[in-house]
């Protein structure tokens, strides 16, 4: 049986210990260190197997030694914005648990592959590949998958059709320079540009920016954990069933879109060992410009941190 990890059991990790639960692909461990969070949360969703017909293992602790032989391990763990704050701001403690998380990882799960949640994305997802040390194909994070899917949310409820026929792509940091792709989102391959005019895509391409932000402010106290729960699910189902499914992901750039030495959200092929493939779109001069001031945002935030 497959074995997924899931460090963090707050509003993230819960959910998406609820949703592998549901998919039945793996036995889940759900790691925090608040006691009894873990455990209580494991048990309230293997309680729900019988009615739900999933026969996964789903288990809570406080002792990282319970992630030894897991194939993915999702880390979820950190503190979450609340309004007014950027990404960024989170920075300085999420640093050190991501610190404390991976230097768990490398002793108890050495053969993982690690997918990061944790804010701020691409900067966390460099920390934690420069912590463990693991290859480059080892270590990514889930967020353009996510800033995707609200672009699509949001181009189905404009166009009045299903999101089925929605194919969408966020490209860059996960943050305000993140770089939605409207010429390589289509509707049942139709580009964006041929079904609705410029100044309805700069609302909607502004309003995914800001998708994050939105929710926060709703909710007030915390970020959003529906969707990312669902991006992370279709990732590690990528990974573990090996389907080669290319999502927008943060990944190590060497050399790819003229980067280097960055974590940056572009199209990666998963499968079972990862990332097994950096796709490199043909952009604009725009769209470059874009994704080189989303670089110079996140390498800021990479200059500040020691690991
Ligand atoms: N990448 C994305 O697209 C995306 C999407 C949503 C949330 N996030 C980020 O994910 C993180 C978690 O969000 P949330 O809503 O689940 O927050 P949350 O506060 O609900 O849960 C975080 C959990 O992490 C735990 N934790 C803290 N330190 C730990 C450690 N050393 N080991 C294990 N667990 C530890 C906390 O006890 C808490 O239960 C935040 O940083 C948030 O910004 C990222
Ligand atoms: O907005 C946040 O802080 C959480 C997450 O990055 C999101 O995009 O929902």
């Amino acid at each position: 049986m497959n074995k997924v990890a899931v460090i963090g059991s707050g509003n993230v990790g819960a959910t998406t210990v609820q949703r592998l639960a549901e998919l039945n692909i793996a036995d889940v461990v759900m790691v925090d260190i608040v006691e009894g969070l873990p455990q209580g949360k494991a048990l309230d969703i293997l309680q729900a197997a019988p009615l739900m017909g999933y026969d996964v293992d789903v288990t809570g602790t406080n002792d990282y030694a319970d992630i030894a032989g897991s194939d993915i391990v999702v880390v979820t763990a950190g503190i979450a914005r609340k309004p007014g704050m950027d990404r960024s701001d989170l920075l300085a403690t999420n640093i050190k648990i991501t610190q404390q998380v991976c230097e768990n990882i490398q002793k108890y799960a050495p053969d993982s592959i690690i997918m990061t949640v944790t804010n701020p994305l691409d900067i966390i997802t460099y920390a934690a590949l420069r912590c463990t040390q693991f290859d480059r194909n080892r270590v990514f994070g889930m967020s353009g998958l996510l800033d995707s899917s609200r672009f699509a949310s949001f181009i189905a409820k404009e166009m009045n059709c299903s999101v089925r026929d929605i194919n969408a792509m966020v490209l860059g940091g996960h943050g305000d320079s993140m770089v939605p792709l409207p010429e390589y989102s289509t509707v049942s391959g139709i580009p964006l540009s041929r079904l609705m005019d410029g100044e309805t895509i700069n609302r909607i391409v502004e309003r995914t920016v800001n998708a994050g932000a939105e929710i926060v402010g709703h909710l007030k106290n915390g970020s959003a954990f529906y969707a990312p729960s669902a991006a992370i699910t279709i990732m590690v189902e990528a990974i573990l069933n090996d389907t080669k499914k290319i999502v927008p992901a943060s990944a190590f750039l060497n050399g790819e879109y003229g980067q280097h030495d960055i974590c940056l959200g572009v199209p990666v092929k998963l499968g079972r060992n990862g990332v097994e493939e950096i796709i490199e779109l043909e952009l604009t001069d725009e769209e470059t410009s874009a994704l080189q001031k989303s670089a110079e945002t996140v390498k800021e935030g990479i200059a500040t941190i020691r690991i």
